[in-house]
């Protein structure tokens, strides 16, 4: 078969207090976080927001012990992969490609390049696929994979999601069992799904599957774990003025309590590691926003982490990949549905050259009003909660 590797693609996070600034400028600098009509202006405002914003988002980092533990948790889960793919007759080396901080995807294939890898499985540690998430490190690769003849030497394919894998739903329901089995009264707790959310607009505008993808996820979960209790699926982690998809975590814990629900065990189900948004997020914000809303017990279900059955599930991923039909970028990022994979090159008011003249003048404006906001530390970017 050749030599077999295995791309592992994650976000990210920064290791420590002073990478947060260079993440989030990293972060901000990807059209598919912020999807504007105008490439030129993408750094700028990358910048703005990234310096503008560093300091909250260090202050969450401290609160989680002064840097994201997603690298080591990662490293954890490539290590546990290695071993039980060795264990089923399947050996494969594992690479990490994170998308906004080291181990950058670009490490990663230069590794994978001097390993002479022959067959390569990408496999994106989200289970759902969103067009920000999965769909920004697909394209990334795409682009690696343009721009370097060498790379078509290695026969690739993609996963694009698993959250209806077999193994992948009994993990979950095995991680929701155990913390239910140590709840006085299990079968009257609330199942609370806190998702990450997305714009509405990519949704709606843009065709991303990822709202369909996790209804289906949390209904499947809940057949698997085959109980008795009521649930809920929320999104959290909104930033900016838009909207995103709803309800918003916090209005749903804010509704529940005020039906009357008293006890809630909440399931972050977009990522397989703990990171800001479970350690900070959820166990400290919706925590207290839950009990002012008169929630008295709050429990949470850890991250899968390492879980043996999570990891065997990706074993599986792997071995079922390698023997179908490969996967291409050309398939994910230009399917036949209408999906809108590169908000640049596609949006609408970005086709005629006379919305293009108009897009420049509002975007220089809207550059001037962002430098006034940085001087003056007041403007619309504060009003609405995105700096
Ligand atoms: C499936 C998971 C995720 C989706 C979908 C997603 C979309 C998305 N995120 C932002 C903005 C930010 N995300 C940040 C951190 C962050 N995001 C995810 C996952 C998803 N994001 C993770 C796992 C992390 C944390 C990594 C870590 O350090 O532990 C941040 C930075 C943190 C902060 O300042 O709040 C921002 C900002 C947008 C705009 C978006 C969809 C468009
Ligand atoms: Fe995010
Ligand atoms: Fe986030």
């Amino acid at each position: 078969m050749g030599r077999v590797g295995v791309l592992l693609l994650n976000l990210g996070g920064p290791d420590r207090i002073e990478d947060v600034r260079p993440f989030l400028f990293n972060l901000f600098s990807d059209p598919e976080i912020i999807r504007l009509p105008v490439p030129w202006l993408q750094k700028p405002l990358a910048w703005l927001i990234s310096s503008l914003r560093a300091k909250k988002s260090q202050e969450n980092y401290q609160q989680i012990g002064g840097g994201s533990p997603l690298r080591k948790i990662t490293e954890a889960q490539a290590e546990a992969l290695e071993k039980r793919l060795e264990e089923i007759g399947q050996p494969a080396q594992i690479y990490i490609g994170m998308r906004y901080w080291h181990p950058f995807t670009e490490e990663a294939i230069a590794r994978i390049k001097r390993d002479q890898i022959t067959k390569l499985v990408i496999l994106p540690l989200y289970p759902q696929f969103s067009i920000s998430t999965s769909g920004s490190s697909f394209r990334v690769l795409e682009e690696m994979w343009k721009q370097d003849p060498s790379l078509s030497q290695i026969e690739y394919t993609l996963i694009p999601s698993w959250y209806n894998s077999l193994g992948y739903l009994q993990a979950m329901a095995d991680l929701i069992h155990q913390e239910l089995t140590e709840i006085a009264n299990p079968d009257q707790v609330e199942i609370f799904f806190s998702a990450h959310g997305v714009p509405q607009s990519y949704v709606d505008e843009a065709g991303d599957p990822y709202q369909k993808e996790i209804e289906e996820c949390t209904r499947l979960i809940m057949k698997t774990l085959n109980r008795p209790n009521p649930y809920t699926l929320a999104y959290q982690s909104r930033v900016g003025p838009v909207e995103w998809l709803k309800p918003y975590t916090e209005d749903a814990l804010k509704e529940l309590g005020e039906q009357g629900v008293k006890e809630i065990l909440v399931i972050p189900i977009s990522f397989v590691s703990e990171h800001i948004e479970t350690l900070q997020e959820i166990d400290i914000e919706y925590r207290e926003v839950a009990e002012e809303a008169g929630i008295e017990d709050f429990h949470r279900v850890p991250a899968l982490n390492t879980h043996p059955i999570f990891i065997d599930s990706l074993a599986q991923l792997v071995v079922q990949s390698l023997q179908e039909n490969p996967c291409t970028f050309e398939q994910i990022t230009h399917p036949k549905k209408n999906m809108k994979m590169y908000p640049q090159e596609r949006w609408e008011w970005g086709m005629t050259s006379a919305a293009e003249v108009w897009n420049g003048r509002l975007a220089m404006l809207g550059f001037i009003a962002l430098m006034i906001e940085l001087i003056t530390g007041h403007g619309p970017l504060h009003l609405v909660g995105l700096l």
